[in-house]
């Protein structure tokens, strides 16, 4: 084992909270810290809702307090090609895509990760919510972080051994609120900062008129799936499965939810309540399938999975064939979205994950995209 000092390990600082103190306990352990904020987004644009400029010198001021050198770099072409691009795709075909898994899995863990190796690097260090472990076989695994509230390993699912041997996550064993006080009682400039919420690159302003900018949007009908017309849909772009707000469809009775997709028709299906049955589905199809400890997987094996990220676990029974995960849940559940991640577990080790493609109920595929 190398020593600490020997070691060294790069942080990906953002200029939050979180990476300061991940910096911190490193530097506090004893390692050869390196702090790197990457900029993936052109902050100059009219919008002015990228805050890189703001948070680098965040990084600037964690880093002179820590005292540990800093860089930035730029991966804005790697996040347009690889992230931007894939989110742009996905809403084109009627899906709702997850920008952060597709930018933990090509940026931070991939572009990135091989630029901090490229400097000498031993580890990549990021302020996420997650634990890498060994298995009784000294095999690598990802565990759930320690704080329920705060786990990130749904957003992390396409993460393999190979890349988890080059990582650390120092908070994985802490709750929040402790971080929040490490760099109070640290005295970090960052101790106060607000979490960021939202797609980074969208901020705070609003998602349709910003998706607007990059993809026509192409008004149709909103129908029901007997055939009945509810009114008029400004894009299906803009709505996702199980949306209740922004149809402007009132009357009397349950509130309109909607169910479905139909690209070649260009409808927006509706259904009535909360509860409707076509908001519910026994099965999915996943592909673009990652399995940490590939080797340990079963062709058919029960654990418990999530198909989105605030939400309890739920059982299911995965079959792996052809590079997909066929999902039966054992209780049917509501308003499963394709783009999104179904990400699996097994206790607290998170087993890996994959994109949602297909949704069936009753054997058949529901017509949420046709
Ligand atoms: N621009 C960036 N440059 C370098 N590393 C980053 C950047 N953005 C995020 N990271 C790394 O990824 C981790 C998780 O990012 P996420 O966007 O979820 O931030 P967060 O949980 O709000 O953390 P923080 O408080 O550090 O911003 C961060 O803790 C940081 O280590």
């Amino acid at each position: 084992m190398k020593e600490n000092k020997n070691t060294r390990v790069v942080v990906g600082m953002s200029g939050g909270v979180d990476s300061s103190v991940a910096a911190l306990l490193l530097k506090e352990q004893g390692y050869d810290v390196v702090g790197i904020f990457m900029k993936n987004w052109d902050d100059t644009d009219e919008f002015g809702v990228c805050t890189a400029t703001e948070d680098f010198d965040d990084v600037v001021r964690v880093c002179n307090q820590l005292d540990i050198p800093y860089y930035s770099v730029n991966f804005e072409k790697q996040y347009w090609d690889k992230v931007f691009t894939y989110f742009l795709d996905e809403y084109k075909a009627g899906r709702t895509p997850n920008p952060d898994v597709m930018c933990n899995k090509e940026i931070k863990f991939k572009a990135f990760l091989d630029h901090a190796l490229s400097l000498g690097a031993d580890y990549l260090a990021t302020g996420h919510y997650a634990q890498v472990a060994r298995d009784e076989n000294g095999s690598i695994q990802m565990l759930r972080g320690a704080d329920d509230n705060k786990d990130q390993t749904y957003f992390l699912n396409q993460l393999s051994s190979d890349v988890l041997e080059k990582v650390m996550f120092p908070l994985g064993h802490l709750p929040k609120p402790e971080v929040r006080k490490i760099a109070a009682d640290y005295g970090l400039v960052t101790a106060a900062k607000k979490d960021s919420t939202g797609i980074c690159f969208i901020g705070e302003r609003n998602f349709k008129t910003f998706l607007s900018e990059y993809l026509p949007a192409q008004p149709g009908k909103m129908m029901t799936l007997d055939g009945i017309e509810k009114g008029n849909h400004d894009g299906l772009m803009y709505y996702t499965i199980g949306q209740r707000q922004g149809l402007g469809i009132g009357g009397s009775g349950d509130p309109w939810f909607v169910v479905g997709k139909n690209l070649e028709d260009n409808y927006l299906y509706v259904a009535q309540g909360y509860h409707n049955d076509y908001l519910y589905s026994d099965s999915l199809v996943a592909t673009d399938i990652n399995w940490v400890q590939p080797d340990q997987i079963e062709e058919t094996f029960t654990c418990t999975a999530k198909f989105r990220y605030r939400q309890k676990d739920s059982e299911v029974t995965v079959t792996v064939k052809d590079d997909k995960a066929y999902v039966a849940f054992k209780e049917s559940q509501r308003a499963i979205t394709p783009g999104q991640a179904v990400v699996f577990y097994q206790g607290d080790i998170c087993l890996g994950g994959g994109t949602i493609d297909e949704i069936i109920k009753d054997n058949k595929a529901l017509q949420y995209v046709g």
